[in-house]
């Protein structure tokens, strides 16, 4: 009853509403960008169960709003199911826009200076060089860019080195996919119905009540036995920085320590969480994409050809004679964006954009696909080509606008780790297209079998290719003691 109507969208039944336009199969960031598109807008209303849903699907709506009202749209939706029972509510990446929300954040920022990420750059590098010698006799290449991202991220996050990783992978892998399975918008009826967490346990159809213990469990171990690795090592004096040790040497000796700790131990799950799947999708996006361009490795080995000695690996001050690696990572997150809808916010007021009404509570997803496919600053948008961002001299060029104002999310949220990511992604690439070229699998005949890679159908936050096969072919001999492998040339 607002004087303003609400966006188009589909036409509300009654009861039901949208329930049934919501686009739950298949890649749904197209089903949006198409939705956004058949009502010819950048923004679309839907509601279902209680549920006022905006879309914003381009980079002006989404700057105006998340953007330059991020002090109204940068909330997050409440879940029964992942906030309350599973007690994930009060981490970084899921809490309401409050107090608590911005002394995670500061504790972030003060440990992620954007301006000096030289800190953690001998971490990425080791981490990646490991990397590089699992790749030499892979068969399970999930596994090893799994384990290349945690190494990295625990030892980042919490000062953990290589060799204890695998104590911890399992249980954080199981509470990483727990939260996946749980923020899938329609997973648990106990989302739509919250009277339904007062059920007992035992009672016929209440198995998410068993879930959600189990993988509130896993979340206290999870956000645990880490935390207290860097306290033991920061009391023997053996801690590298990391987030944690940073973040609990800046502690407030005049306010209550184990509220601090807690505050803490809540940033660096939330960092660890929301480190680890998204650099292990957008690596495999990458293999994917060298394995169907092999034109593109070919430019890649000659610029870093050039700019490298003989059997020397790349270093981070190499970036700035490798602007084709740079792109090279641009155009991955660009075409297959790790998140493309990204972390939905929530809008805290009522407001008025352009003649349309958005009610307070609205659910906000910001479509970053389609930012990221829009064919007026990208054109062939579905074409991989890194070159886009270059100039005709090869050099990035500061005109063509870059992915990361979309792939990192927007606004008061954005994510704190990007530059880390950045980073760690430029190493990771530049050092297998070093020691690397990737190529198709051999059939008997000894011919190549190029297979067919398809990103991962399923509707989840996260945009993967299915597992496919290829082989890391090492380039050169001069690689070889890095790679602690012989091979026959
Ligand atoms: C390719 C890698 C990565 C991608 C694509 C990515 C993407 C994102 C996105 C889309 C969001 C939601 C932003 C929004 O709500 O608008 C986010 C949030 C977040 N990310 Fe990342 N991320 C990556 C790596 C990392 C790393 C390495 C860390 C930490 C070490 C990290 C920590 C976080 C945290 C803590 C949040 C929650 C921020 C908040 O809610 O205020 N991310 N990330």
């Amino acid at each position: 009853s607002h004087e303003y109507p609400l966006p188009p969208g589909p036409r509300k039944l009654p009861v039901v509403e949208n329930l049934f336009d919501i686009p739950t199969k298949g890649l749904v960031w197209l089903e949006y960008a198409e939705m956004c598109r058949k009502y010819n807008s950048d923004i679309v209303h839907l509601s279902a169960l209680g549920n006022s849903i905006i879309v914003l699907n381009s980079a002006r709506v989404v700057s105006d709003l998340v953007e330059k009202r991020s002090s109204i749209y940068s909330s997050r939706p409440h879940s029964v199911m992942l906030g309350e029972l599973m007690g994930w509510g009060e981490y970084l990446v899921f809490r309401p826009y409050n107090d608590g929300w911005k002394a995670q954040r500061k504790i972030v920022n003060q440990a992620f200076p954007p301006g000096d990420i030289g800190r953690f750059q001998p971490k990425l590098l080791s981490a990646t060089h490991d990397l590089i010698r699992l790749l030499a006799q892979t068969d399970d290449l999930t596994k090893d860019l799994l384990s290349w991202a945690s190494v990295f991220i625990l030892d980042v996050v919490y000062g953990i080195d290589a060799k204890e990783t695998n104590t911890y992978l399992t249980t954080a892998v199981k509470a990483i996919e727990s939260v996946a399975l749980a923020a899938m918008p329609g997973a648990f009826y106990v989302d739509q119905i919250p009277i339904l967490k007062y059920v007992p346990e035992w009672l016929p159809g209440a198995s998410f009540k068993c879930k959600a213990r189990e993988w509130n469990d896993l979340r206290i171990k999870m956000t645990n036995v880490t935390f207290d690795v860097t306290k033991e090592k920061m009391a023997l004096g053996t801690a590298t920085p990391s987030l944690t040790s940073v973040a609990l040497e800046q502690m407030d000796p005049s306010q209550n320590t184990a509220e601090q700790e807690e505050l803490i131990k809540m940033t660096s799950a939330a960092a660890y969480g929301g480190g680890t799947d998204t650099s292990v999708v957008t690596l495999q996006s990458f293999v994917a994409l060298m394995l169907i361009h092999p034109e593109i490795q070919r430019k890649a080995h000659s610029q870093l050809d050039k700019a490298l000695g003989p059997g020397d690996l790349p270093s981070f001050s190499d970036e700035p004679s490798l602007p084709y690696i740079t792109a090279i990572v641009r155009e991955t997150l660009r075409l297959q964006p790790a998140a493309p809808l990204g972390v939905p916010h929530l809008v805290t007021q009522d407001d008025i954009y352009e003649g349309h009404f958005i009610p307070k509570g609205s659910i906000v997803i910001s479509n970053a696909w389609s930012i990221c496919h829009d064919e007026k600053v990208y054109p062939n948008p579905n074409q991989f080509d890194p070159s886009r961002f270059l100039d005709a001299e090869g050099k990035l060029d500061p005109n063509i606008k870059d992915h990361s104002t979309a792939t990192f999310g927007f606004g008061r949220r954005v994510c704190p780790g990007k530059h880390i990511a950045l980073a760690s992604l430029f190493i990771v690439i530049a050092s297998i297209l070093t020691c690397y070229t990737i190529e198709p699998e051999l059939d008997e005949h000894g011919e190549p079998v190029m297979p067919e890679v398809k990103w991962n159908p399923e509707p989840t936050m996260l945009n993967n290719p299915l597992p496919f096969k290829c082989r890391f072919v090492p380039r050169s001999k001069q690689v070889e003691p890095f790679l602690r492998v012989k091979f026959d040339f």
